[in-house]
């Protein structure tokens, strides 16, 4: 549990902070709160919780330092924020962000640990506006990049990077990159502006086009110069972050006027630090939808097994939550939990008892699971998509051929059925539902605030609730895998009871 303490004395922190903590959450023993002050004192301070009876001391959190334009562009010009001329808004006391406001990564920790890992005890600048702008707006000339593969959302953020840059800021030169990082050097920018993308947030897919491979720092770097381009926006998921550090320490190597942010994208929630990436709650939804149809065909019919295959090249976050929300499901299958068909434990075990129990059975299974398990060529072993990933062979159609051959040769004669579902593109190519269209606004919202207060190299998103801003390197490597040993795979087990597929 973390507090944030306004403007206390550092020296009268423990006592109101406990008196706030007290109110707020009553008497929780070895909750750790974590002080900050205004003056950017940060952590540090030993508090007696009251009643506790034990007293800790937590260690100072470090902020991540966010790289500015500033610091290899001495003089560039401070403007104060145009939105202070904007009627809608009305600046109030504690409406621009300070670069004191900081929001922390981690909010829960065990006191009963010797010492507190350093990296658990990271902080981050808080996302919003500032009160001073390092772009004049009619100088600007923004660059939206779309890469990678689709997501719910893509089209919501470019038209809320458009029309934020244009309604907030007043910039008028906006462009949008066709096709990826590929379109730097081998297409025209195209203008955008809001009449342009007014209902592009109800549109699936992206207006810009997309692409994998095709990246060429030189050409990419030399394409910005040549356009003019100040304000690079990145969207896409770890490749695309990957490729923005490139061009982010390229720029910064030759000392350009061009900040460049990312904007996270991935419909398999793989990219970690930020609390979900866009798109993803969307792609539950239809995920959902497919298995609801799974459930229908399976349940009518002797011995039906309705198969799911979802995305998840090495996550398997969307099988997780569409069978968490679905309660349907027999067995979820994931790129992170290794499983195994015969013998004790096994797959087959588990389904031949659902059967016998309800007469039928769903399993989803993440693209990424069992990749081990299926027979493939020396030359399917290489194989790799333009950017590099590892292409994989449909586990949903092998594990269809494998029930049918086990159910042959165990039940030969019996009816059987195994009917398989493969939503893979239906759930990423779809717009963006409610929430998540309200948080591509603010993400896109975010990242130009923090463009035109001139900081670079840096990612926008929501840690723990709280938007904040993160070096790009840092989510560049980052990943959010499920984590097997936590209370949410436990409560998938246990909504299941499916195997652990421990061999024993
Ligand atoms: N290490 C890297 N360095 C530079 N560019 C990269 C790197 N990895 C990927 N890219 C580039 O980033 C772009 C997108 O990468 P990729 O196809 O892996 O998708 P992604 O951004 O990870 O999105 P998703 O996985 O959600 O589809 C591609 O143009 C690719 O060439
Ligand atoms: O067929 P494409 O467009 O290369 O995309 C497939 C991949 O993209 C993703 O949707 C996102 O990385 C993965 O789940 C999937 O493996
Ligand atoms: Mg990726």
């Amino acid at each position: 549990m973390c507090i944030a303490l306004g403007d206390c004395v550092p020296h009268q922190l423990p006592q109101c902070f406990w008196q706030l903590a007290w109110s707020l959450f009553g008497n929780r023993s070895r909750s750790a709160f974590a002080i900050v002050t205004r003056n950017m004192d940060i952590g540090n301070t030993t508090a007696e919780p009251p009643g506790d009876g034990g007293s800790f001391c937590l260690p100072p959190f470090t902020l991540s330092r966010l790289p500015r334009l500033s610091d290899y562009l001495p003089s560039l010009p401070s403007l104060p924020n145009p939105i202070d001329r904007i009627p809608f808004y009305h600046p109030s006391d504690g409406f621009y962000i300070a670069p004191s406001d900081i929001i922390l990564r981690n909010i829960y920790f065990d006191l009963s640990c010797p010492s507190l890992p350093s990296d658990r005890l990271i902080a981050y600048h808080r996302a919003g506006p500032r009160r001073t702008v390092h772009f004049d707006p009619a100088a600007v000339c923004a660059a939206i990049v779309t890469c990678g593969g689709l997501c719910p959302g893509l089209n919501t953020v470019i038209r809320e990077l458009v029309v934020g840059l244009w309604e907030i800021y007043g910039v008028r030169n906006i462009f949008g990159v066709p096709s990826g990082y590929r379109g730097f050097y081998s297409a025209d920018p195209v203008p955008l502006d809001p009449k342009m993308v007014d209902d592009w947030h109800k549109r699936g897919g992206t207006a810009l086009a997309t692409s994998r491979g095709g990246f060429d720092l030189r050409k990419i770097v030399e394409a910005i110069e040549r356009h003019g381009f100040n304000q690079v926006y990145c969207i896409g998921g770890d490749g695309t972050m990957r490729g923005a550090v490139k061009i982010f320490e390229e720029i910064q190597h030759r000392k350009l006027y061009v900040s460049v942010t990312g904007i996270p994208k991935t419909v398999d929630n793989d990219i970690g630090i930020i609390d979900r990436s866009f798109g993803f709650q969307t792609a539950v939804e239809m995920a959902q939808q497919a298995i609801n149809a799974a459930h229908v065909e399976a349940e009518s019919a002797v011995n039906g097994i309705g198969l799911v295959k979802l995305m998840g090249r090495s996550t398997g976050h969307i099988a997780l939550h569409a069978t968490l929300s679905s309660r349907d499901v027999d067995c979820c299958l994931i790129p992170e939990n290794d499983f195994y068909l015969e013998g004790k434990g096994g797959l087959f075990e588990f389904l031949d008892q659902r059967l016998k129990q309800n007469g039928h059975a769903v399993i989803v299974v993440a693209e990424g699971a069992g990749q081990d398990l299926i027979p493939r060529t020396d030359a399917q072993k290489e194989e790799k998509d333009e950017s590099g990933n590892p292409v994989f062979l449909d586990v949903g159609a092998w594990l269809k051929s494998e029930l049918k051959s086990w159910w042959e040769l165990n039940r030969p004669g019996e009816l059987f059925t195994v009917k398989y579902i493969d939503p893979t593109y239906m759930i990423r190519a779809v717009p963006a539902n409610a929430m998540d269209n309200l948080y591509c606004t603010l993400l896109a919202h975010s990242a130009i605030h923090g463009v035109m207060a001139g900081y670079t190299g840096f990612v926008s998103g929501p840690v723990n609730g709280n938007y904040g801003y993160i070096p790009i390197e840092e989510v560049a490597i980052a990943k959010n895998l499920v984590n097997t040993k936590d209370h949410k795979w436990a409560w998938v087990r246990s909504v299941t009871n499916q195997p652990d597929f421990l061999k024993v």
